[in-house]
């Protein structure tokens, strides 16, 4: 087993996935992803994206080939080791909320804090401060249920933020909004993530959204791609190119 580049926060080789009911999921992609970088994972609906993050967080384990954060190999660890490194270092956010309605926005946000053993006190203050930097700090005490789908997903994205996890995966975070929501929460979200040295990979099928990241890997039927490989609708560049998988 080789370590990955010490520059790759995490670093992904010859990835198979494939599902219970022997749907292939993903069929060799590889990938490096530098520290503190915004990487996006575009492709169209079913192309393995959401797949590739689960297989990168911990959160499935590839069927075959390896990934690694830093120099710690993830597919050879058993599923205890893999949660607590999920808990501990990484935070996910999906195209819903998931809030707890009954507790109030800022225990929403701050509730991995306080899982974390985090008194109150300082979790709610860390927790508040987020939401401020993500323009929801006056719905503190307000249930999710009175704010509207932007807004959550705001606080959705403060909660994942807030215990500085060393990777964020977004997996299509803005999917539900309004275009204008969609770009406006998106570059929040980056603008956070780049002050605080966040990495976050970022799945997508929405170009707009890619086109925010650094850089652009794309995925075609569970493989990565370049872009001229997309069918047509799905063919435009983001900010950067890609390669083909190797
Ligand atoms: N739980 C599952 N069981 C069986 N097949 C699945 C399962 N989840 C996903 N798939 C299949 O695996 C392939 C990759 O799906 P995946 O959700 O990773 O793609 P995606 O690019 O994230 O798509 P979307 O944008 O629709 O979420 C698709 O063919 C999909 O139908």
């Amino acid at each position: 087993m080789e370590a990955p580049p010490d520059n790759d926060v995490l670093w992904a080789r010859a990835l198979h996935f494939t599902h219970r009911d022997r749907t292939p999921g993903l069929n060799g992609v590889s990938l490096g992803v530098r520290d503190g970088e915004i990487l996006a994972v575009g492709g169209p609906r079913g192309s393995g994206k959401t797949t590739l993050l689960r297989c990168l967080s911990g959160m499935l384990s590839p069927t075959k080939g390896e990934v690694w954060f830093n120099s710690t190999p993830v597919h050879t660890m058993g599923p205890l080791s893999r949660e607590r490194l999920r808990r501990e270092r990484f935070a996910w956010i999906d195209p819903e909320p998931g809030l707890v309605p009954e507790l109030t926005v800022w225990e929403n946000a701050a509730l991995p804090l306080m899982l974390r053993g985090m008194g109150r006190r300082k979790a709610r203050e860390r927790a508040v401060d987020w939401l401020e930097r993500l323009d929801v700090g006056a719905f503190a005490r307000k249930t999710p249920l009175q704010l509207n789908q932007a807004q959550r997903q705001r606080v959705a994205i403060a909660r994942a933020l807030a215990p500085s996890p060393t990777v964020l995966f977004a997996d299509e975070p803005t999917a539900p909004l309004h275009r204008a929501d969609r770009v406006h929460v998106l570059r929040t979200l980056m603008t956070a993530a780049r002050s605080h040295d966040i990495t976050v990979v970022l799945a997508t099928g929405d170009l707009e959204a890619a086109a925010l990241a650094d850089r652009v890997v794309h995925l075609l039927d569970g493989r990565r791609v370049s872009n001229a490989q997309l069918p047509p609708a799905a063919g435009t560049e983001g900010r950067a190119s890609c390669s083909l998988s190797v």
